[in-house]
């Protein structure tokens, strides 16, 4: 096999974080160099506390937590926290011991600016919550979006109902105009929405067949999944939960398991559809220039084989 290769998780841990770090943890196609820390799930003091919590769950305190901005890219604009989706710790409502590792000094938006440019074109970043830290990245540097091999995110509801409200998927809502510059940087982005991730759903069956493996880390998972499985139960009727950040993470190193299509997305920002995520298909030469017109393109995944990532996903979480 080729070399690794590297990923940084800008994550919000959060239950399907958790599953989605550990998942990398556990595949031999990645080697995680850092994860760098976002408010979205949790406040951003929290998701590094979660952040160094589960790499000691997983026996990877080599590994370094960057903390990231605990502000939206305009500093004005509210931060919102979903623990009514995790619990109020983010995992579970386990009022697990704290971390004894600490973040590295360095922020996350430096930490992603420093490893890009140390790798270039060869750090993939997974974002699985609001992308405020990614935009002051790319604030930060100007080569940024040139030195970073890719940037796989979960974020947007394209041609569907968001999470939030009608319009609006969580991770955007959570940041629209971080997700408005990270989407026009002209990065290489794969944007995984819940267009796609609402296929990829765990049953209570397969909660019982993690519980019944004597992998660590499946076992851990058991104790915080219920907050989950209840959330879902409520707000959607339905005895499952959908794997986010896990089906994301799989798109870091294993795209086939999608499609996509290719065009310009940009980020509503304002008013009763904020947060709106919209795709220019390319379909029509339009008379007036837009402000789509003349804008990097994005990929968008469009189908996923939700069997393949379901099972991709339980067989390296019950590997111990
Ligand atoms: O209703 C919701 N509100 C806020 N966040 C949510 C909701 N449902 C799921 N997530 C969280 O947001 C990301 C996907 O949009 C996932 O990380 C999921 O855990």
């Amino acid at each position: 096999m080729g070399e690794r290769k590297k990923i940084i998780i800008d994550t919000d841990p959060g239950i399907d974080d958790a599953m989605a770090i550990f998942v990398a943890l556990n595949s031999p196609e990645v080697d995680v160099i850092g994860l760098t820390t976002i408010f979205g799930n949790v406040y951003t003091t929290l998701a590094t506390r979660n952040a160094l919590h589960l790499l000691e769950v997983a026996g990877r305190t080599d590994i370094p937590v960057a903390e990231g901005t605990h502000q939206t890219f305009l500093k004005e604009k509210k931060v919102r926290i979903a623990d009514f989706v995790h619990g109020k710790d983010g995992l579970g409502n386990q009022n697990f011991p704290p971390p004894k590792g600490k973040p590295i000094e360095k922020s996350g938006p430096e930490f992603l600016v420093e490893q890009a440019k140390l790798h270039p074109g060869q750090i993939t970043v997974v974002a699985l919550g609001p992308l405020t830290n990614i935009a002051l990245a790319v604030q930060l540097d100007p080569e940024f979006s040139k030195n970073v091999g890719q940037i796989v995110l979960l974020g947007g509801a394209f041609a569907v109902n968001g999470n939030v409200n009608p319009a609006s998927e969580a991770n955007i809502f959570g940041d629209p105009e971080a997700a408005d510059i990270v989407f026009t940087c002209g990065a290489d982005i794969i944007a995984v929405g819940i267009n796609v991730t609402h296929q990829v759903v765990m049953s209570a069956d397969d909660k019982d067949k993690l519980a019944s493996s004597n992998g660590k880390l499946a076992q851990y998972l058991c104790k915080i999944l219920d907050v989950y499985y209840d959330y879902h139960l409520t707000a959607y009727e339905i005895k499952g939960v959908y794997l986010h950040d896990p089906a994301t993470i799989l798109a870091a190193f294993l795209p086939s398991l999608f499609t996509y299509t290719e065009g310009v997305a940009r980020v509503q920002t304002s008013g009763i559809t904020r947060g709106l995520t919209l795709l220019y298909n390319n379909q029509k030469k339009f008379e007036e220039v837009n402000e789509w017109s003349n804008k990097p393109s994005v990929k968008v995944a469009v189908t996923i084989d939700a069997p393949a990532v379901l099972k991709l996903i339980m067989d390296r979480l019950m590997k111990s």
